[in-house]
């Protein structure tokens, strides 16, 4: 008897291949029977008594070379698989992705667009401390052309001795000075309690990163209607992140924005890493518009420019950051907020970038 070559049992396994496809095709197409079935009878698609029978009837009769534990989870990935063929691709596509929706979001705030293919920005101090500071630097960003105005009254902070906002007093110098000067308050939102209450004052809700997996604030958010500014969680997947910007469409509200502010990563040069690929990717699974946070990404104020430069390079809808009249007493965040002749030249700069290519 000559030995089998190396070909001749690779030859062997190719047609095993073949059979292998023939049959798992087969074996789906039943799967799909199953699935409307189910459906005509009105019963669940996922039925693990069925499965645990069919894997223990499998395991009954294995006999290696394979260990049983390699058998059973090659077999729960076809029954995954099969499962996934009886669900309709429309019933899976999430209200966020662009599956269901192919038209861009524009989100509309008092005639200042999102999303409509044309940059803007979001720019405000970290912390709203006096009615002064911030109609300083309203001001300066109204001469600029600017009227998204950020500000928070209620502050996150790592530290339960750091300063903690003006909370609703903060939520009305920011509406004061907004209608003063004809701006939208953009204003975090830490309570779900907080919600309809906050409609009064501000004109975006923002879910910051140390919530974006608070569900019930989620939810509240998305039962209101006002826009939603929902920032990247700080060690939250872009799937995650998908999937918290569904929890507040899937309550009714579909206008939300994203914001990219950076991710926790080893590196330590900066406050956090900005994930500036994430922009394209969220640009391209879901329909909403993004907005990229420089301040908290970098927590650096000579990476500011730069940032801002790749966001609009690669298809943000709006660039995000913090002034402050007097950075050096900040009450938060004093390393990384610009001073108004920064910001000036911030915008300058970035004004004169050639247009986005979308
Ligand atoms: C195919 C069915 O639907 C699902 C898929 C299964 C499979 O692929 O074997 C088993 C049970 C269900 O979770 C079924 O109910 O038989």
């Amino acid at each position: 008897m000559t030995k089998p070559t190396l070909e001749t049992l690779r030859k062997g396994i190719d047609e095993i291949n073949l059979q292998l496809l023939e049959l798992l095709n087969k074996r789906g197409e039943i799967a799909k029977e199953i699935g409307k079935l189910k459906e005509m009878q009105g019963t669940k698609r996922f039925d693990p008594v069925r499965e645990r029978e069919s894997l223990n009837a499998i395991l009954a009769k294995h006999d290696g070379p394979f260990e049983a534990s390699t058998i059973q989870h090659i077999f729960k990935e076809i029954f995954k698989a099969s499962l996934e063929l009886q669900e309709d691709d429309h019933s899976k596509a999430l209200l966020v992705s662009r599956k269901n929706k192919v038209e861009d979001t524009i989100v509309d705030l008092k005639g200042e667009k999102i999303g409509d293919g044309n940059l803007n920005f979001i720019m405000g101090p970290c912390a709203v401390e006096s009615y002064d500071q911030v109609r300083t630097v309203a001001e300066a960003m109204k001469a600029q052309g600017i009227r998204l105005l950020r500000g928070g009254a209620f502050k996150p902070r790592t530290s339960p001795y750091d300063f903690q906002g003006l909370g609703i007093d903060g939520l009305k110098i920011l509406r004061q000075v907004a209608d003063e000067l004809d701006m939208v308050v953009v204003s975090e939102i830490v309570n779900p309690a907080h919600i309809e209450m906050a409609t009064e004052y501000v004109d975006v809700i923002q879910i910051g990163a140390r919530n974006m997996q608070n569900f019930e604030l989620l939810k509240a958010a998305g039962s209101v209607d006002k826009a939603v500014l929902l920032k990247r969680g700080l060690a939250a997947t872009i799937s995650e992140f998908v999937n918290a910007a569904e929890y507040v469409m899937s309550r009714g509200n579909t206008n939300i924005i994203l914001c990219e502010r950076g991710i926790r990563t080893y590196e330590k040069a900066t406050r956090n890493t900005l994930d500036i690929s994430a922009v394209p990717i969220l640009k391209k699974e879901t329909h909403l518009p993004v907005v990229v946070d420089v301040t908290h990404s970098t927590g650096r104020r000579d990476l500011l420019l730069p940032c801002a430069k790749a966001a609009i390079a690669i298809g943000a809808d709006a660039v995000m950051a913090e002034v402050h009249p007097d950075p050096a007493v900040a009450l938060s965040d004093s390393a990384q907020q610009m001073d108004i002749p920064e910001f000036q030249a911030f915008i300058k700069e970035l004004k004169g970038q050639p247009a986005q290519t979308k």
